[in-house]
């Protein structure tokens, strides 16, 4: 692996750099599971319809089932059976009458239309169709929505509800999905005590791995959670290596920066290689990615507002290439006017928190949610986008065109 370790790199830069080192999956990557258990999983392979559907050519509505060469002008059509979704008509149906049929019963072999009942007049002597009527009207014919060997997933689709119901309608009950991702997290620091603990002077709770392991989960990743380790190279170590013996990915918080008591960059150093640390982006100029002996790394600044995004926006697009979800897309970017100032110095691609709202002229407008401090973790309850200021920006004014990145599901609840 070959990196660049020298100055600030961008945000894309750093990207490319992430997702390029991935090899492609292999077939050992893949494995097959139950549909029931298949939620959240990715599509190792294009799932191909075992079926027709509809099946059947079927009705669309609640009617009559008609020959069109019976209906000259004045007909009246005896009903000489009935069809019902799961029974359909099978008895002798003579020329000049029609079929009782409701919506979703097979059409009877002969029938070309079916007329819906409000446009039908019944009487002791039968059916009497007030508007003309097409040949093929409201007949659902077989396979007008999926052939059998139709393509219905490609690879790298992740299995939901627009998803699985698809598969269960056509009858699938195995599909080929990659495995799952193992990432094994750990946070760093003497001052962090777990929720739940009462804190000394100097402590403070983590938040940040609470916060990537539930990203990790809705990921769909299975979790090893290390807990937290002390600022000490000996712990660091066997958390390091305990994590790299478990998981494809390894990912820390804290101990990034320059600090006495960050050991991060130096146990990636000593334990595998690092690829590069420091990103012209804010929050989250200390970011370490690299590879230790099974497993690729990424360390996320310690601040947390720094953690979580740099989570959300390098691995998140990270972990969705490993885990081979091709579908998954950045989140797009749109154009809002700024009701508010907002406080930039130019250097580095800044990620503020802010509110965007449709105003009475149909524009997006966003307003920050005040502080930016990297510790102000409450800026994401607030928020529901980011506001994204171009490196060479400076202070925006009240009325400027800024860029703004709406949550996605990750942060969105
Ligand atoms: N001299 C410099 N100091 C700092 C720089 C710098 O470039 N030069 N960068 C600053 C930036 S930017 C960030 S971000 C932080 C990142 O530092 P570390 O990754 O080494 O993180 P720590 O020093 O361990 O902690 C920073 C901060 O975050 C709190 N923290 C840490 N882990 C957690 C957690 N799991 N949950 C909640 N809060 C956590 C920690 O207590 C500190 O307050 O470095 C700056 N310094
Ligand atoms: O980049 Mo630090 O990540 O600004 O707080």
């Amino acid at each position: 692996m070959e990196f660049n370790t020298a100055g600030l790199i961008s945000l894309q830069e750093a990207l490319d750099k992430m997702r390029g080192h991935i090899p492609p999956k292999t077939a050992q990557d893949a494995e097959s599971v139950a549909l029931d258990t298949a939620a959240g999983r990715v599509t190792a392979a294009p799932v191909l319809s075992p079926v027709f559907v509809p099946p059947f050519d079927n009705s669309a509505m609640d009617g009559y089932a008609v020959r069109c060469a019976d209906l000259h002008d004045g007909a009246v059509l005896p009903v000489s059976g009935k069809a019902f979704a799961g029974a359909p008509f099978h008895g002798e149906w003579p020329a000049g009458t029609c079929i009782r049929i409701m919506t979703g019963a097979p059409v009877p072999e002969g029938a070309d239309a079916v007329v819906m009942q409000e446009q039908a007049e019944v009487s002791d002597a039968g059916v009497r169709f007030t508007h003309a009527v097409t040949s093929g009207q409201n007949i659902r014919l077989t396979g007008d929505d999926i052939k059998q060997g139709d393509s219905v997933l490609s690879q790298g689709v992740r299995l939901g509800a627009a998803e699985l119901p698809l598969l269960a309608s056509l009858g699938v009950t195995e599909v080929q999905v990659w495995k799952t991702l193992k990432v094994a997290v750990f946070s760093t620091g003497d001052e962090l005590q777990p929720v739940g603990t009462p804190l000394q002077e100097g402590q403070i709770y983590d938040t940040n791995r609470f916060a990537v392991r539930l990203m990790l989960e809705q990921l769909g990743c299975t979790v090893l959670d290390l807990g937290i380790i002390r600022d000490d190279p000996q712990a660091l170590r066997k958390a390091f290596e305990e994590a790299n013996a478990f998981a494809d990915l390894v990912i820390s918080s804290g101990g990034v920066s320059v600090g006495e008591a960050d050991y991060t960059k130096q146990m990636l150093d000593e334990l595998g290689e690092i690829g590069f640390w420091k990103l012209a982006m804010k929050p989250g100029k200390p970011f370490a990615f690299g590879k230790l002996k099974n497993s690729w790394f990424c360390g996320l600044p310690g601040n947390p507002v720094s953690a979580a995004l740099t989570f959300y926006q390098l691995v998140q697009p990270f972990i969705a290439q490993l885990a081979g979800h091709t579908a998954w897309q950045f989140p797009p970017r749109l154009q809002a006017v700024a009701v508010t100032p907002l406080k930039k110095s130019a250097g580095r691609l800044d990620f503020q928190r802010g509110i965007y709202s449709t105003n009475a002229q149909g524009q997006l407008e966003v307003r920050t949610t005040g502080h930016q401090g990297s510790h102000v973790f409450s800026s994401f309850s607030q928020a529901n986008c980011f506001i994204v200021l171009e490196r060479d920006r400076d202070n925006v004014a009240a009325g400027e065109i800024v860029e703004i990145e709406p949550f996605n599901a990750l942060l969105r609840s």
